[in-house]
């Protein structure tokens, strides 16, 4: 087996960035002790408040940002590697491009920079994949904040990358727009590609990927498979038909919830829930409704937030 392939798509261990400041004797401390590994094959959102260090953390495994202190693998190899980062596709949070240019002149140099064999055609059905067939032959200087992006994100999928770092990619995009790129996203992990997605959007994050990391103040404090991260751990919501036993639901261990005819019940797994709902049903009441009394993602970010100390300076 090929080393490098079984490798993850990325792995950093103790990762530290301090950005230091001209002339002053204090730096920025953007990473403190990062660690993390992104398995090959999943979907994985990086998830934080502003300020957490997502866009360091990104930039140090492009090599675009030399970190302080730590290591940093990406698909087996090191960033700096020129034959790693052309298997890696980028799309970066803040993006420039040339607006004299036409999009296919764009593509075909991003190709060139991957040392591609030039692929006019192929670069054309990217730019329909990405919704731009309208918009081959505009100048790219015309184009809206959406199509820049779109542009970006067909950029970014050049030579088929293993891995796809994305920072904010449907920043400007229309609801529609977001749709179709989810789309494209979710077609790139079935290839197999390793998705690596930095979005404010926690909607999208819970849509697309199926493993999350919260960021704060420099440090991974949250990791898990995104099922896992928003479940809730054992209890469940039930809605029974109007008219139910009251008293009967709580001696069968039903806690009444705020709204009407829901309650609440702990049962860890099937066999106890069942129980509880046999108990439930033996004293007349009829279930309607039942589900997992699971967060959602924003929820579990303020959550863990809640919790988190403030930045410091340090001395450089
Ligand atoms: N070039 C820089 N020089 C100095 N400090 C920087 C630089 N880039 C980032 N920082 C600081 O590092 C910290 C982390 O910034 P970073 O942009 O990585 O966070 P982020 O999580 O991507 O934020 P956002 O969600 O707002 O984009 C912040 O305190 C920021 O001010």
């Amino acid at each position: 087996m090929n080393v490098t392939n079984s490798a993850p798509a990325i792995e950093v261990s103790n990762l530290r960035k301090t950005y230091r400041r001209a002339f002053r004797k204090t730096g920025s401390i953007a990473l403190q002790g990062m660690d993390l590994v992104v398995p090959r094959g999943s979907a994985f959102g990086l998830i934080g408040p502003n300020g957490a260090g997502k866009t360091t953390f990104i930039k140090s495994i492009l090599g675009i940002v030399q970190p302080t202190e730590g290591t940093v693998r990406v698909l087996g190899g090191s960033p700096e590697d020129a034959r790693i980062r052309a298997r890696i596709g980028y799309l970066p949070e803040r993006l420039h491009l040339p607006g004299s240019w036409m999009p296919t002149a764009f593509l075909a140099m991003v190709g060139r920079l991957k040392s591609l064999p030039p692929d006019a055609a192929g670069d054309l059905r990217l730019l329909e994949r990405v919704g731009l067939s309208d918009a081959v032959s505009r100048k790219i200087g015309g184009y809206s904040k959406g199509m820049r992006q779109r542009l970006g994100l067909a950029a970014a999928l050049i030579g088929k990358p293993e891995l796809l770092v994305l920072d904010e990619p449907t920043d400007g995009i229309d609801p529609m727009g977001r749709m179709e790129v989810r789309r494209i996203l979710q077609e790139e992990v079935q290839r197999g590609t390793t998705l690596f997605l930095n979005s404010h959007l926690l909607a999208e994050t819970e849509r697309i990927c199926d493993r999350v990391a919260i960021l704060a103040q420099g440090r991974v404090v949250r990791e898990g498979r995104l099922d896992e991260l928003v479940r809730g751990e054992s209890r469940w919501i039930a809605r029974f038909a109007p008219g139910a036993n009251a008293e009967g639901l709580t001696g069968a261990g039903f806690v009444p919830a705020r709204a009407d005819g829901l309650y609440h019940v702990e049962a860890p797994d099937p066999g106890a829930l069942n129980a509880a709902l046999d108990r439930a049903r033996a004293c007349g009441a009829l279930l309607v409704e039942l589900r997992r009394d699971g967060m959602d993602l924003e929820a579990v970010l303020l959550g863990t937030m809640g919790s988190e100390p403030g930045r410091a300076e340090v001395a450089a």
